[in-house]
């Protein structure tokens, strides 16, 4: 195969994360909501890649742009949001089984297991991957490419939300308003609620760390994820002995989708 385009499709909670690759080549990559039923119609009645990278917006600069079918290569955690993309005409769906991680449990999320199988086999096994999305979670794989386990709590996002929407006084906060660490002990509302979340995830987060390096010391650990690069930067702040051992690498998931599914 040579210049053969395809289009993956990762369904998080919040987003859609998108990639193109030209063979098994990640050529470019781009995050949007979920878009409308009207858009995917349209996208399975002319899947042509032009159509595709107007209605996704990813940014390319090919000199020829193929005319025929694009294959979709799609991974979901929503599966409600899989369903829409059953009239895709080309559609190939990711699932465990395609992920040769060993020692899997059947209800794992596939994206927890691609972005480990990616880590490890970009960065080596053990590894053990942090994923800051909508929940944040934390899946380890062994020097025997086998699954260790993790641990799934809410997300940076999802704690803000479920404070905002579920109290009769607090505000709802948006992480993009945030960038430095608030003070521990604050004296309005908004910090009092950035400092109860952001330094209770920290703790948390160094916690589980240690705790996988007691393991396996010498480990690599990876963050991925929408709020990685945001709770990074407060890692540096606070623990920067841990942050300093920290990959961010936001396009894992892609990576572990490359090594397997596209040939
Ligand atoms: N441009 C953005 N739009 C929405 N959320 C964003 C954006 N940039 C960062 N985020 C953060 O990304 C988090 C969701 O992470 P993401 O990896 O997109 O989730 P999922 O994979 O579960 O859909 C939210 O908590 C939010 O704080
Ligand atoms: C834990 C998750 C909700 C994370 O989803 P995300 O935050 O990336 O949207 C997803 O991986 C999932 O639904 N997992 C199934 C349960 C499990 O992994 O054990
Ligand atoms: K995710």
């Amino acid at each position: 195969m040579n210049n053969h385009p395809s289009i993956v499709l990762i369904i998080g909670n919040s987003r859609l994360h998108w990639a193109l690759f030209i063979d098994k080549t990640l050529y470019s990559t781009g995050d949007t909501f979920h878009l409308p039923e009207s858009i995917i119609q349209q996208l399975a009645q002319n899947p042509t890649l032009d159509n595709w990278l107007t209605a996704i917006s990813l940014p390319t600069n090919l000199s020829i742009i193929p005319d025929y079918p694009i294959p979709l290569i799609l991974a979901s955690v929503v599966p409600s949001q899989t369903a829409l993309w059953q009239i895709y005409p080309h559609l190939h769906i990711i699932t465990l089984e395609d992920v040769p991680l060993q020692g899997m449990y059947p209800t794992l999320g596939i994206d927890r297991a691609l972005a480990v199988w990616g880590a490890g086999k970009l960065l080596g096994f053990p590894t053990l991957v942090i994923d800051a999305g909508t929940a944040l979670t934390f899946t380890g794989a062994d020097d025997n490419q086998c699954l260790v386990g993790g641990a799934i709590l809410p997300g940076l996002g999802l704690q803000l939300a479920s404070l905002g929407q579920k109290t009769g006084q607090l505000p709802l906060l948006e992480t993009s308003l945030m960038t430095s660490l608030p003070p521990r002990f604050a004296m309005n509302t908004s910090e009092a609620i950035q400092s109860g979340v952001i330094y209770t995830l920290l703790s948390g987060i160094k916690d589980f760390i240690e705790a996988w390096w007691q393991l396996f010391p010498n480990s690599q650990i990876v963050m991925t994820g929408g709020d990685s690069n945001l709770l990074k930067s407060y890692l540096q702040q606070q623990f920067p002995d841990i942050a300093e051992r920290l990959i961010v690498d936001n396009h894992l998931i892609f990576q572990g989708v490359g090594n397997i599914v596209i040939s």
